[in-house]
């Protein structure tokens, strides 16, 4: 059966479309989450995506975390459901209590938009199962409160136990503590990242389609569920 993806829409957010693209093209069935319901239409895993959810009034995820539909979000994930957070995305699982730490202005004080090298740290993740341990991948990051931050208990605790998922590659573009891009929750099955798998899924209009590994990764987490 086809798996069900869903992808939740906040005011302000933007980065919907490309992400149920990206669930499409993976081979799942995209289902469109509205963040006023509390609702979650019976899918296999979430997808919380990029954009300026509430205009990131107060901080980028603190009002769309007490959307109706995070709720539920929440619950699906404390039961085990996968759930990707997607730069707005990540910051709002950080918000919500289920990724630990928290994403703050870029060290330059700039917006940055550029394609960017990441090196996948673990596969043992349900949303980087799919990737070589070490590979090298190439999506765009356009953000302004890209910076990873936690204590340095919980930077030393993720190392340890294998959570860090993506760390960026080269120079670190917006001083993330130890240059963390992507992280996971403890059991592996809520992964929140900074750059944009889901605008990097076809050669034809680039950078790569390298993102794609992160969708096809839910599908084997949602089988073996
Ligand atoms: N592309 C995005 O999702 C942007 C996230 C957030 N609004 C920021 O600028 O950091």
């Amino acid at each position: 059966m086809t798996a069900r993806i869903g992808v939740i829409t906040f005011p302000g957010t933007l980065d919907d479309i490309d992400a149920s693209r990206a669930v499409t093209t993976a081979g799942a069935e995209a289902v469109s989450l509205w963040h006023g319901d509390a609702d979650l239409k019976k899918v296999d895993a979430v997808v919380v995506p990029g954009g300026f959810s509430y205009g990131d009034y107060l901080r980028a995820g603190a009002i769309a975390r007490f959307a109706p539909v995070m709720g539920e979000v929440i619950r699906a994930a404390q039961a085990g459901m996968p759930v990707l957070g997607i730069c707005n995305g990540f910051q709002v699982l950080c918000e919500a209590g289920l990724l630990p730490g928290a994403l703050t202005r870029n060290q330059n004080l700039h917006f940055i938009c550029r394609d960017q090298w990441l090196k996948v740290e673990s596969t043992g993740s349900a949303w980087s199962s799919r990737y070589e341990s070490g590979a090298e991948i190439l999506v765009p990051l356009k953000s302004g409160e890209g910076r990873f931050q936690a204590s340095e208990a919980v930077l030393d605790e993720l190392e340890g136990d294998g959570r860090v998922v993506f760390r960026y590659a080269g120079d670190n573009p917006n001083g993330s503590q130890r240059s963390i891009a992507g992280i996971s929750s403890a059991n592996g099955r809520v992964v929140g990242l900074m750059p944009h798998p889901e605008h990097a899924t076809e050669a034809l209009t680039g950078p790569s389609d390298d993102g794609l590994g992160i969708f096809y990764s839910a599908l084997d987490a949602i089988v073996k569920a």
